[in-house]
C-alpha cells in the first residue's frame, strides 16, 4: 500500500473528544506523544489489498459461503515471539481448518488472534495478592506481568515493542503460511509430533490419510491447483489502546481511505463497545473488517445501533458479531438479536466465541473453563441458527499450540487437579492443542448436521 504522507492521526481524530474506556493512565503523556510521532513513521505491517481480500472473504461468511476459524493466545506476550510458539499455534490453526474444510465440506477463512493481541481489557483496574494492591496486567503492550510496583506502571514504550513483535511474529506467519510449511501436501507432516500421543491426534490422522487419497486423486486427473500450495492467512486483534491503533492509521493512496494497519481485521470487546465511546467512533472511521464481541446483557436495539454506526451501507463482510454468551445463555439471548438484524436486512456475520462467557476460578484460584461448556455454547449457536434459517459463520477461540492445562475437560481430560502442572496463559484459560481439534473434529460434525 502507498501511504499518503498525511498525518493519519490528525484524520482519525473523531474518537479523540469521546470517552475511551480501558485506557492506560500513562504517567507522562509527553513520552508517549513521542512514541505515537515514532510509531507513525513506521511502516504499515499489513497492507490495505489485504484487508479488503479479507473483507471479500468475510462477506464469502456472512452470506453463509464459507466459515471462519479465529483464534490464537488470550494475550500474546513479548517472550514468547519465537519461531517454535508461532508454529505451533499456525499448526494446530492449519489442523483445525483441515478438520474442517474436509469433515463440513466448507471453505474456510483462517484469522489468527496474532501478530497484535498484546492488550488485555480488564474487569478490575487493581488486583490484590497478600494485602498488597497494585494495577491490574494489562498486556505487554501496556505494563509487565511480575507483580511488582514498577513493573505496573505503564510504559508508552511498550507500544514500540509491540509494533516489533508484531512485525516480528507476521514475518514469520507470512513465511510458514507461503513457504511451503502449510501447503496441504504437509497434512501429515502437522500432526507428526503429536499422533502417537493424543486420541485426536489419532483421528486427526485418519482424516489426514482421506485428505492424501484425495490430493492424490486429484493429482492423478491433472488438478494440482495452487491454492494447495500455501496458505490464506489473516492477522487480527482487539483495537484496544487507540493511540497506538490511531498511530497506525493510514490513508490508502488507492481510495483516500482510511485503514488501521496494525492487523487485517480487528475487533472492539464487550467492555469497550459503547454507542458514544471512542472505539466504536474509531472503527467507524477505518475500512478494515471489523468485529464487535456482544455479550449476553447485549440488546437488539444496541446490535441495530451498531449496524448503523459501522456498517451504514449494509456490506456483506465489513461486520462481524462475535457473540460470547456463556453456555446457560446462549439459547435465550441469542434469537432476539439474530432476528432483529436479519429483519432489518443486515447481512453481519455471526460468529461465536465459547471462551468469555464460560470462566470461572477453579477452588485452586486458577482461571478456567470446561471443555463441556464451550461445545455446549458452540452447539447452542448451532441450534439457534438453524431454528432461524440463519449462517452459523464460524467460531472465535482462544487457543495455543503447547500442551498446556488451562482448561479442564477434552478427548485428553484435564482435571481440576491438573490445572497447576501447565499453566502458562498471561490472562485466560486456552484450549490446549488436543482440545483444539476435538472441537474443530466437534465443529465439523454440527456443521454437517
Ligand atoms: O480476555 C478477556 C479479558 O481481558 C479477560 O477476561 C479479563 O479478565 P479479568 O476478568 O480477570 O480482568
Ligand atoms: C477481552 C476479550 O473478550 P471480550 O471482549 O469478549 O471479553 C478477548 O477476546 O480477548
Amino acid at each position: 500500500m502507498t501511504v499518503n504522507a498525511e498525518s493519519s492521526t490528525s484524520i482519525a481524530s473523531s474518537w479523540r473528544d469521546l470517552p475511551a474506556a480501558q485506557q492506560p493512565d500513562y504517567p507522562d503523556l509527553g513520552v508517549l506523544r513521542e512514541v505515537t510521532a515514532d510509531l507513525e513513521s513506521y511502516p504499515p505491517l499489513v497492507f490495505a489489498g489485504e484487508c479488503d481480500q479479507l473483507r471479500g472473504r468475510m462477506a464469502a461468511v456472512a452470506r453463509g459461503e464459507a466459515f471462519l476459524l479465529q483464534g490464537g493466545d488470550c494475550a500474546e506476550a513479548f517472550d514468547q515471539v519465537s519461531a517454535d510458539q508461532i508454529r505451533a499455534k499456525l499448526k494446530t490453526l492449519l489442523q483445525m481448518s483441515a478438520v474442517l474444510t474436509y469433515a463440513a465440506a466448507v471453505p474456510v477463512v483462517k484469522v489468527g488472534r496474532i501478530a497484535g493481541q498484546y492488550s488485555k481489557p480488564r474487569s478490575k483496574p487493581v488486583e490484590t495478592r497478600n494485602g498488597v494492591t497494585l494495577p491490574s496486567y494489562r498486556g505487554d503492550s501496556v505494563n509487565g506481568a511480575e507483580f511488582t510496583a514498577e513493573a505496573r506502571v505503564p510504559d508508552p514504550d511498550r507500544l514500540r515493542r509491540m509494533y516489533h513483535a508484531s512485525a516480528a511474529t507476521l514475518n514469520l506467519v507470512r513465511g510458514f503460511t507461503t513457504g511451503g510449511y502449510a501447503d496441504l501436501h504437509q497434512v501429515h507432516a502437522w500432526n507428526q509430533d503429536f499422533v502417537r500421543t493424543s486420541a485426536s491426534g489419532q483421528r486427526y490422522e485418519a482424516l489426514a490419510r482421506e485428505i492424501d487419497n484425495a490430493l492424490n486423486f486429484m493429482k492423478a486427473c491433472g488438478a494440482d491447483p495452487a491454492e494447495f500450495h500455501s496458505v490464506e492467512f489473516y492477522a487480527s486483534h482487539e483495537a484496544l489502546l487507540l493511540d497506538y491503533e490511531a498511530a497506525l492509521t493510514r490513508v490508502d493512496s488507492r481510495s483516500g481511505r482510511l485503514y488501521d494497519v496494525s492487523g487485517h481485521m480487528v475487533w472492539i470487546g464487550e467492555r469497550t463497545r459503547q454507542l458514544d465511546g471512542a472505539h466504536i467512533a474509531f472503527a467507524a472511521s477505518i475500512r478494515n473488517p471489523i468485529g464487535v464481541k456482544l455479550g449476553p446483557t447485549t440488546t437488539a436495539d444496541e446490535a441495530l445501533e451498531l449496524i448503523e454506526r459501522l456498517d451504514p451501507e449494509r456490506e456483506p463482510g465489513r461486520l462481524t458479531f462475535i457473540t460470547r454468551m456463556g453456555a446457560d445463555r446462549i439459547r435465550d439471548r441469542l434469537p432476539a438479536l439474530v432476528e432483529r438484524v436479519t429483519a432489518e436486512g443486515a447481512q453481519v456475520a455471526w460468529v461465536c466465541d465459547p471462551m468469555h462467557g464460560n470462566t470461572f476460578e477453579a477452588a485452586s484460584g486458577h482461571k478456567t473453563r470446561r471443555f463441556d461448556d464451550v461445545l455446549d455454547e458452540v452447539k447452542g449457536f448451532f441450534e439457534v441458527h438453524k431454528a432461524l434459517g440463519t449462517h452459523p459463520g464460524g467460531i472465535h477461540v482462544e487457543l495455543t499450540g503447547d500442551d498446556v492445562t488451562e482448561c479442564v475437560g477434552g478427548g485428553d481430560e484435564i482435571l481440576v487437579d491438573d490445572l497447576h502442572q501447565r499453566y502458562e496463559t498471561a490472562c485466560d484459560p486456552r484450549l490446549n492443542r488436543s482440545q483444539s481439534l476435538d472441537l474443530a473434529f466437534l465443529v465439523a460434525e454440527m456443521y454437517r448436521a
